[in-house]
């Protein structure tokens, strides 16, 4: 299986894509790749033209330049209809006056597809997202979670090659975003589809994607696997937006990056704390270090360690790195 995935074209491939509105260049020559049954979430703080790229590639914006490649077929002057992807937005936009059954086989349908095996995708897509119960209801009848569930199974019921997720999760409270984010992996994995998925959201990224794409003022500036990409920001900006509490100023033009593990709590010099904040198990501690201002979480028992208003604390250089300061 995993051979026959290698040989085959990648589910989306952008070749410098480039889009202006006015004098703004929302995608500045953005080149990625989500091969076959992948996850890539393209990760950026808003305004950086995630959703812009998510847009040319669903034809929904027409590029100034570059090219858009689904499963090996240039696509790039065709309209939405001729794309074969599958799309799912943050407001869901499902027909109200469809029932959840109408609204998941209208795809299929569109495409053809006779009734009775367009309304049997449905159900099985509806059972994938894990609401099979809902299918004779309306939109308005639902919650915002059902909806949302809703509109991935009316993505997947088009059985498209690559699926265009934009914030799926961003309209929905904490409990349900967690609850559906821990199904969404295991969806997409059924699928086998290729999934660009838009986010801000680090976790989310984390959480569902094997690839990552960040982006800054509408150029992709690191690309990686996920777990890659985190451990390994290739410049100061990329490790603050990821989430580094330790970014430091190196020497001219660099930063140091000072992963939590090269911390070393309990062994060194005391360092004095200038703040702390209880966290969901321990504390957040701030100290200052001949390096700069050092963050860290000690569980509860490490912060026994914490003296009055100190901590001692040792720091592993071996485990620092140096990066392009770009902030
Ligand atoms: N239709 C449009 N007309 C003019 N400017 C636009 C249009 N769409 C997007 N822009 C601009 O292009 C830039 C990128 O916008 P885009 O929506 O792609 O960012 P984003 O990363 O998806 O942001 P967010 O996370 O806030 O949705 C922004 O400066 C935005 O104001």
């Amino acid at each position: 299986m995993r051979q026959n995935r290698e040989a085959m074209p990648p589910a989306l491939t952008l070749h410098a894509l480039t889009k202006r509105f006015g004098s703004t260049l929302a995608a500045d020559g953005v080149s990625l790749s989500v091969p076959q049954g992948e996850t890539l979430a393209l990760l950026g703080p808003s305004g950086c033209g995630k959703s812009t790229v998510l847009r040319c590639v669903a034809g929904l914006e027409r590029p100034d330049g570059g090219r858009v490649e689904i499963g090996g077929r240039d696509v790039t002057a065709l309209p939405p209809e001729a794309r074969q992807v599958g799309l799912v937005f943050q407001d869901y936009a499902l027909f109200p006056h469809l029932s959840v059954l109408g609204n998941v086989a209208y795809g299929p349908r569109r495409r053809g597809v006779p009734r009775a095996e367009a309304e049997a995708r449905a159900r099985g897509a509806l059972a994938l997202a894990q609401v099979p119960e809902l299918e004779g209801r309306r939109p308005a009848q639902l919650s915002g979670g059902q909806q949302q569930r809703v509109a991935l199974a009316r993505a997947l019921a088009t059985r498209s090659p690559l699926l265009l997720l934009d914030e799926p999760l961003s309209n929905l409270d904490e409990r349900l975003r967690a609850e559906l984010r821990a199904d969404l992996r295991g969806l997409f994995a059924a699928s086998g589809a290729g999934v660009l998925l838009v986010t801000h959201d680090q976790r989310e990224a984390l959480a569902l994607a094997g690839q990552v794409a960040v982006m800054r003022a509408g150029r992709a500036v690191q690309q990686g696997g996920a777990a890659e990409v985190f451990a390994r920001p290739a410049t100061a900006w990329v490790a603050a937006f990821l989430g580094w509490a330790n970014v430091l100023p190196g020497p001219p033009g660099q930063a140091l990056l000072v992963p939590e593990a090269a911390l070393r709590p309990g062994e060194g010099e005391p360092c004095p704390v200038i703040a702390r904040q209880p966290g969901e198990a321990g504390v957040a501690v701030t100290v200052s270090h001949p390096l700069g201002p050092l963050t860290l979480h000690l569980s509860v028992r490490e912060a026994a360690h914490l003296e009055a208003d100190t901590l001692r604390l040792d720091v592993d250089r071996a485990g620092l790195r140096e990066v392009p300061d770009d902030r």
